[in-house]
């Protein structure tokens, strides 16, 4: 079944991973619009604010794989499905479409909503979002995430650190699951308003709070924890498509 329509802020690339696990691989993302949290510090808000819902569309599997097929050059890469929450998308169908044809899929989600297809997932990506970010973790909700997902992708930890209470924060959820490999990623604070396409970065910034995060890590001895900044950010700024 291919019938349901998903809803698509943006499909740009390829571009590199700029973050996490993936850092660094050719991909093309297919960022969906919607979310069900609204982070103070979200970069991605021309995906999330409903006022701009007019700028997403609708698209059967076909369109979006068309897109794919002639942005890779019909050459199988990996693609990033991101947003907004994607998992609100259902997205099992373009998963399926992919995967017939040698790609490979990664999802990244705030860990808010499990949906059965993360199973067929590569790659799932849970980036719980710290007190910074306004938003409270519902751990249950989280869990299920996990339990969708099963044996079927690999799953890393992504979490934004902006402050010691974030850093406490994930701390304590790398704790809870002691099976995940996990990464840190300095905060963006001169994130992109929905409607400017290129504001201001302050990159000195973001490396001065990747420094100290670096520090607390090695202080702490937590040896397990991969810090790693956003590429992308570092590479183009606040740039959208990229
Ligand atoms: C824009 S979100 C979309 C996917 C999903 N809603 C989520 O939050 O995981 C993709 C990634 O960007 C991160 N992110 C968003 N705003 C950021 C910022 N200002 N600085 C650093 N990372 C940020 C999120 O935490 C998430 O890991
Ligand atoms: N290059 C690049 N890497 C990314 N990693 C996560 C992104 C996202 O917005 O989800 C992103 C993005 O927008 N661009
Ligand atoms: S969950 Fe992700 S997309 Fe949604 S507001 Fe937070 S950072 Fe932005
Ligand atoms: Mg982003």
């Amino acid at each position: 079944m291919s019938g349901a329509l998903i809803r698509v802020s943006e499909i740009f690339g390829p571009t590199i991973q700029g973050e996490g696990i993936l850092i660094g691989l050719p991909t093309i993302f297919v960022r969906t619009g919607g979310c069900d949290y609204r982070c103070s510090w979200c970069d991605t808000l021309h995906a999330v604010d409903s006022d701009y819902r007019d700028q997403w569309r609708p698209m059967p599997v076909d369109e979006i794989w068309q897109e794919v097929k002639r942005l890779s050059g019909g050459k199988p890469l990996t693609i990033s499905l991101s947003g907004g929450n994607p998992a609100i998308q259902p997205l099992g169908p373009l998963i399926g479409r992919g995967h017939a044809e040698g790609y490979r899929f990664a999802l990244e989600t705030q860990g808010s909503l499990a949906k059965e297809w993360f199973a067929e997932l590569d790659v799932l990506v849970l980036s719980p979002k710290p007190p910074s970010s306004g938003m409270t973790t519902d751990w249950v909700a989280f869990d299920d995430c996990l339990r969708m997902a099963g044996d079927g992708p690999q799953i890393a930890l992504k979490i934004v650190i902006f402050d010691d209470l974030d850093y406490e924060y994930a701390r304590d959820a790398a704790a809870r699951y002691p099976q995940l490999s996990v990464y840190l990623q300095p905060g963006n604070h001169t994130p992109p308003p929905a409607d400017a396409e290129d504001a201001l970065v302050d990159i000195d910034g973001i490396v001065e709070r990747m420094r100290w995060l670096v520090e607390k890590v090695g202080d702490d001895r937590w040896f397990e924890a991969r810090v790693l900044p956003q590429l992308h950010v570092i590479i183009w700024g606040n740039r959208r498509g990229v």
